[in-house]
């Protein structure tokens, strides 16, 4: 079905309940944004294209010389509200409706509701996840489960909203203006903004948005021109629109105080975006053979170049006199007590850490584990303050490139590549069904750890790295190890889970970006082509 709405084409279904998100006034807002910035948004991905060129052939990520100034200037950011204040921990997930009632209601004090890492971009996913953040912010959201046993509803008082729209990369194909896709981030921000910045403002608080992916500044710019052509046409003061920013790209740990100053009537904080940032890393450096990554558990954030990216984000915020968030620890809470146990130890330690580096607050994956990040945020703050500002820990610490572009230590085995085989191929499977985020062995895993898995195995053929077996790691080894654990996958799931999913398809997927001569940039890319 066709529906033409002014000059936007939606090639796709609408129910009644979605017409009230893509309501005129919204596709307006949609159509004005994408004819006023779309062009800038694909001159700046043709712009990170020109940028890994020039790294695939010899160059390193470095601070820009153009911007000196900017980093050694005095100013600060505009201002944080009251409601950002206090963001020990928050907790993350897809828009799901019984997952953003159950968000809400954790023992945190922030939701970052997930249109990118944690969410499988289905039209449907999108728009019913529209109408869930409306309807939290509302207050009036209900669910009951399928059996009609559990009914769930907000709490008095639930954590504050923030919504993480899509990253700049991905375009929203249902959607068309004058033929080309639109793009996915200022659909989800356009809709998530018109629908409920009446409610916010009037219950004291904002749009308050998550900003994935960025890697430059002139990317942060274009944010700031949005929002203030938002501000603008909907009579707002400049700087009621609160941004996030994820540093998670190699690019953009070298702009973080560039991108606070684009940003700076707008934005609050940066965050540790850990997981995308090492696939960032894989890829920024995938042709330099010094920097290829072992094992991913290997991978954890006291590794040297992990440390100097979290201590100079927290160095860099709070000079700017924004708050710097912690990321995620992807393990996730067992029903087994004793396992149970030593997840929670693990969660302890990685926060505690973040704590001890400066930051301001943190990310979980699960309700389970948000005492023990409050715990920790709590106690690691100084008289009952909420955030630590204040607290210049790093302040005369020089992180210098050497420091964020060093080589990580650790091995790479043969079970590490089997892991990353079975994981990619899980997660892409669940990915092309609909689910954007699952538990896989015992871990959470999303957008940003599968590609991890799949961009190691890539990286580690391209340079004929050895296993500590002795295997040459080749293309060839790669297919044989792909047929061996899709049939360990098979006895893992059983035979009918197996059979009603889309594993083939996942395979098909894996095996083509994994066989291809230049690093595939997104697996979310092709894997939308396959996507309803
Ligand atoms: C790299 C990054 O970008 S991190 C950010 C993106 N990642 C995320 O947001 C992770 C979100 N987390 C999740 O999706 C889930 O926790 C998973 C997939 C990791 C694990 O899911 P499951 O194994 O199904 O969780 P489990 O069965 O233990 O859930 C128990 C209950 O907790 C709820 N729950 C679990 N995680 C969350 C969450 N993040 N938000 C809200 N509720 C949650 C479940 O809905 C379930 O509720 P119910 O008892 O009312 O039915
Ligand atoms: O978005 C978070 C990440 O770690 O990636
Ligand atoms: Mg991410």
């Amino acid at each position: 079905m066709n529906i033409h709405r002014h000059a936007l084409d939606i090639r796709a279904e609408v129910t009644q309940a979605q017409q009230e998100i893509l309501s005129n006034e919204a596709m307006l807002f949609v159509a004005d944004l994408e004819q006023l910035f779309g062009t800038s948004r694909l001159q700046l991905l043709e712009d990170r294209a020109e940028r890994q060129s020039r790294m695939n052939a010899g160059e390193r990520p470095d601070f820009l010389p153009e911007t000196l100034h900017v980093r050694q200037s005095d100013w600060t950011i505009k201002g944080i509200p009251t409601d950002l204040l206090d963001r020990r921990v928050e907790i993350t997930g897809p828009t799901d409706r019984k997952m953003v009632i159950n968000a809400l209601n954790a023992n945190v004090k922030v939701f970052m509701a997930d249109f990118e890492d944690a969410l499988s971009p289905t039209w449907d996913q999108l728009l019913d996840g529209q109408i869930n953040l409306r309807d939290a912010n509302l207050g009036t959201i209900e669910y009951t489960s399928p059996d009609g046993q559990k009914h769930y509803s907000l709490n008095p008082a639930p954590a504050l909203l923030i919504c993480r729209v899509r990253g700049l990369h991905l375009p929203e194909k249902h959607v068309r203006l004058n033929g080309r896709e639109i793009s996915g981030s200022f659909f989800d921000f356009a809709l998530y903004f018109i629908h409920n910045f009446k409610t916010l403002i009037s219950n004291g608080s904002g749009p308050y948005f998550y900003l994935p992916k960025l890697q430059s500044y002139q990317e942060a710019r274009l944010w700031n021109d949005v929002f203030k052509y938002t501000e603008r046409r909907y009579g707002l003061p400049v700087g009621t629109i609160k941004a996030t920013v994820l540093i998670e790209t190699l690019p953009a740990v070298f702009e973080m105080d560039e991108i606070l100053f684009e940003l700076k009537d707008h934005i609050v904080a940066l965050n540790c975006g850990r997981w995308d940032y090492i696939f960032s890393y894989i890829k920024t450096l995938q042709n330099h053979p010094d920097r290829v990554l072992p094992d991913r558990q290997g991978v954890t954030m006291d590794q040297p170049f992990l440390s100097a990216y979290s201590r100079l984000l927290v160095q860099t915020c709070h000079k700017r006199g924004a708050m710097a968030m912690g990321g995620m620890s992807a393990f996730i809470p067992s029903r087994d007590p004793l396992r149970n146990e030593w997840v929670l130890g693990k969660v302890r330690a990685d926060k505690q850490l973040e704590a001890s580096n400066g930051h301001d607050g943190t990310w979980v994956a699960h309700p389970g584990l948000a005492d023990t990040a409050m715990q920790i945020f709590t106690d690691a703050f100084e008289h009952n303050n909420t955030h630590q500002l204040n607290v210049k820990r790093h302040d005369h610490e020089v992180v210098t490139a050497d420091m964020l572009l060093a080589p990580c230590s650790g091995e790479r085995t043969e079970e590490g590549m089997r892991s990353n085989i079975r994981v990619a191929l899980q997660y892409i499977e669940a990915w092309l069904c609909g689910n954007g985020c699952v538990p896989i062995y015992g871990l959470m895993e999303d957008a940003a750890t599968a590609e991890i898995s799949r961009t190691s195995i890539w990286q580690w053929i391209r340079h004929g790295k050895t296993l500590s077996n002795g295997r040459l790691v080749t293309f060839e080894l790669f297919q044989d190890m792909l047929a061996e654990e899709l049939l360990v996958v098979r006895s893992e799931i059983g035979e009918q889970r197996f059979c009603n999913g889309r594993f083939a398809a996942a395979a098909d997927l894996l095996e083509r970006i994994t066989s291809q001569d230049e690093l595939e940039e997104f697996l979310t890319l092709p894997g939308y082509q396959l996507l309803d």
